[in-house]
């Protein structure tokens, strides 16, 4: 693995030979902060999205993390989901319980998916509202910089457009700065119709973690790190992650990663 940091932003980039040893390192990662959560507040709180990263943390439901992890601590929520029913082949919520939720042993009452009996506006509305109990509780935890939810972690992947979650570019719901989670009914990507973070919430979280890997990644990669380049952030969400108070790790492959100078060191 080829690591880098920028102690400017609190971010770090973390470049891998092969996707096995990028779902290592991001098991041994989660594990980690996961056990400093608990010990600090007792409580794990991970956002999770769709695409290959429910494949990529499958390492955490295998030993030694299946014994060690403090499961009953963990909260489990989606940064974004797909307006389709639960049981839907596009469902992030379905994916994630069938690639990892249903491998380890956490508290069904702690797993937080999103209504699909709902209008996408109804759903966002009630997700939100349910966040915010859970602040008030302090399950989640609250940033100190506004009063947004404090995510322990929010894992992102990377599209190819440089969209995170269901944050997609020029899109109107880049700008929300009063909601925590938003609606978009006209997604380029199917299907149209979605519920996301906005990018305060994920700006909040202690830890954001996105994951980037093929070719087709590599554009998107290039543009969301090189903060040096100046380019319009409203056309590569990505760019827009720089979280307030936490850390930022990006954890790619090598051909994600190959228009970066950093990548020819590994
Ligand atoms: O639509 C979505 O896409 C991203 C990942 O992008 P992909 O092009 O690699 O599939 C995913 O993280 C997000 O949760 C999802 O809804």
């Amino acid at each position: 693995m080829a690591a880098s940091g920028n102690a400017e932003n609190n971010s770090e980039l973390r470049i891998f030979g092969g996707l096995d040893d990028l779902a290592t390192d991001l098991a041994e990662y989660i594990a980690q902060l996961s056990e400093d959560s608990v010990k600090e507040r007792g409580f794990f709180t991970i956002a999770l999205t769709g695409g290959s990263l429910i494949y990529l943390i499958r390492k955490l439901s295998e030993a030694p993390y299946n014994k060690t992890v403090d499961w009953a601590k963990w909260y489990v929520f989606w940064a974004d989901e797909r307006a389709v029913a639960k049981n839907h082949v596009a469902s992030n919520y379905k994916l994630t319980k069938d690639g990892f939720l249903s491998k380890v042993s956490i508290l069904n009452s702690h797993i937080y998916s999103i209504n699909d009996n709902l209008t996408v506006e109804e759903a966002a509305r009630e997700y939100e509202f349910a966040i915010r109990q859970l602040v008030r509780m302090r399950t989640i935890d609250v940033s100190e910089h506004n009063d947004c939810p404090k995510f322990d972690l929010i894992l992102l992947e990377l599209g190819s457009d440089g969209h995170i979650a269901s944050l997609f570019p020029h899109h109107k719901t880049l700008e929300r700065k009063e909601d925590w989670v938003t609606y978009i009914t006209d997604s380029p990507e199917s299907p149209p119709e979605r519920i996301t973070f906005s990018i305060p919430v994920i700006n909040s979280a202690s830890n954001v973690a996105i994951v980037a890997v093929g070719t087709d990644k590599a554009m998107a990669v290039q543009f969301a790190v090189d903060l040096n380049t100046s380019f319009d952030a409203f056309k590569l969400p990505a760019r827009l992650v720089n979280p307030n108070e936490g850390k930022l790790v990006w954890f790619m492959d090598k051909p994600a990663a190959s228009f970066l100078d950093s990548a020819d060191e590994s």
